[in-house]
């Protein structure tokens, strides 16, 4: 069992050398006569020393060893901008920061500080820290003997959980950039800073900060972001300003489009290919009442999402008033995770309930003329988050398709209602909503997995086409184009 030694928490108070090599006798540590320290001067840690309290300050260079193995256990001095260390003791976890030598590199470095003890390897950067499990780095390992980089798969290791994955070895590498672990069994597996801190949870919730959510005030203050057809399917500056639009606000808006089942399907396909469902790939629609669906009338449709029916709803929704000579039909819109973000903050409880219960949704349509007849029929949550960070991740909102209730005990049903209820007033309240009318010759693709859409009852003829995308496509387009 390795035992480090553990040093004086060190957190905006002065201490002298002196003092510091005390705390780490009366800690069980002994002192080599190499130990000389100089204290963090410059981190954007709000808790670490700055210069104007440091006075005089010896430099400290210090080896980690464990004293039970009495084998040297090299974290050198070049460790980032300051040095950390600690030890398991009776005393309990006491942490030290302190930036390296003279002789080491310039503090201009990402702050950051790598220390190890027998369960896991902390990386603190200035804005975060990362405890990893030492089985999960030995998971992750992307050496060639456990990942093909051609294929970017895992060699797959057995029996992580039964190895002693202590590290023979660890320190960074690479000019500091980089931390190397020497396992027992002899294989060295070797990790970017950076890597770690992209893959490793609590990550970084990227498309939180690249989303914007919105009420029907920000949305017209920010200004309905457009595209025209001609550079949504000519340039890849074009798509990229949809996809971000799509994926800052929910939905994205291509003008000056031809009015043609066509050429709203170039517009998706620069995209992702069409989704084939029980309603075909691409769809027209008009209130002709030919499929089992309100959509399919002139009735008001109030915010919802499609396909809670489906183990996986349609990625983007796309939409093409083609004609309408009559009034009312505007599209409704609402952004799905301001809402959720509404209720959180006035429920929490409601919140929790609405992303813990499974209730059922489903499409039923009877056999006629060429359709064969449906009874589509999903369970699950009508809020998905992230189990780490908690971004949201999807929104299922229907009560149009929701099944009968057969999910819940008594006690649960009562909550969930009310949950339900409390979710259904903050997207039905005007100010969250946003009113669009499609005119022919504009495209609105909708993320259907965050913001709803419904319709105003109408009169005349109106008629729309469309089709779905799924959600791995677009995601995936977005994400190489950097936008995730
Ligand atoms: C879009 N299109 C008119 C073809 C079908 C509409 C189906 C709507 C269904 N209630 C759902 O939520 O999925
Ligand atoms: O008719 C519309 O504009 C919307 C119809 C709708 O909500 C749907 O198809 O899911």
């Amino acid at each position: 069992m390795t035992k480090w030694i553990r040093s004086a928490q060190i957190l905006n108070k002065s201490y002298t050398c002196q003092h510091i090599q005390s705390k780490f006798l009366t800690l069980g540590g002994s002192v080599s006569q190499h130990f000389y320290y100089t204290l963090s001067y410059k981190s954007a840690d709000p808790h670490l020393l700055t210069r104007s309290r440091l006075h005089t300050y010896l430099t400290v260079r210090f080896k980690w060893w464990s004293i039970n193995s009495g084998t040297f256990f090299r974290g050198s001095d070049t460790i980032g901008p300051y040095i950390s260390l600690w030890s398991s003791t009776s005393a309990g976890h006491n942490l030290i920061k302190a930036c390296p030598s003279r002789h080491s590199h310039t503090q201009q470095q990402s702050q950051f500080s790598v220390v190890c003890n027998d369960e896991c390897v902390q990386v603190s950067f200035a804005d975060r820290t990362l405890k990893i499990p030492l089985i999960w780095l030995r998971d992750h390992c992307r050496s060639e003997k456990f990942y093909n980089h051609n294929t970017h798969q895992k060699i797959p290791q057995s029996g992580l959980s039964e190895l002693d994955l202590s590290p023979a070895e660890i320190c960074l590498v690479d000019n500091n950039s980089a931390v190397s672990i020497t396992w027992k069994d002899g294989h060295v597996s070797k990790f970017n800073l950076d890597w770690l801190a992209n893959n490793f949870y609590p990550g970084k919730l990227v498309s939180q900060s690249k989303r914007q959510y919105w009420n029907n005030e920000i949305v017209l203050e920010e200004g309905l972001q457009t595209v025209s057809y001609n550079d949504h399917m000519t340039y890849d500056d074009g798509l990229k300003k949809s996809l971000t639009n799509l994926v800052k606000f929910g939905f994205c808006i291509i003008e000056e489009t031809p009015v043609s089942q066509s050429a709203t399907q170039a517009v998706a396909e620069r995209i992702s290919y069409v989704l084939q469902t029980v309603f075909g790939q691409m769809w027209t629609f008009t209130s002709d009442a030919s499929r089992s669906d309100t959509a399919y009338t002139t009735q008001y449709l109030g915010a919802h999402t499609d396909n809670t029916y489906l183990s996986s709803p349609a990625g983007v929704q796309v939409f093409h008033c083609l004609k309408h000579n009559g009034s009312g039909g505007e599209t409704l819109l609402v952004d799905g995770f301001k809402a959720l973000d509404i209720l959180r903050s006035v429920d929490q409880a409601a919140f929790k309930v609405l992303a813990s219960v499974v209730i059922p949704h489903e499409y039923k349509e009877q056999a006629s003329g060429n359709h064969p007849g449906y009874h589509l029929y999903n369970l699950s949550p009508v809020v998905t988050l992230h189990p780490i960070s908690g971004e949201y991740i999807s929104l299922r909102f229907n009560p149009y398709d929701r099944a009968p209730l057969n999910t819940l005990s008594l006690h649960d049903m009562t909550t969930f209602y009310s949950a339900y209820d409390k979710l259904s007033k903050i997207i039905s309240n005007k100010e969250n909503e946003l009113r669009i009318k499609l005119n022919p010759g504009t495209i609105l693709l909708i993320d259907n997995w965050r913001v709803l859409h419904g319709r105003s009852s109408f009169d005349g003829t109106r008629v729309v086409c469309g089709c779905y995308l799924p959600r791995d496509e677009w995601i995936s387009k977005a994400r190489l184009m950097g936008l995730l």
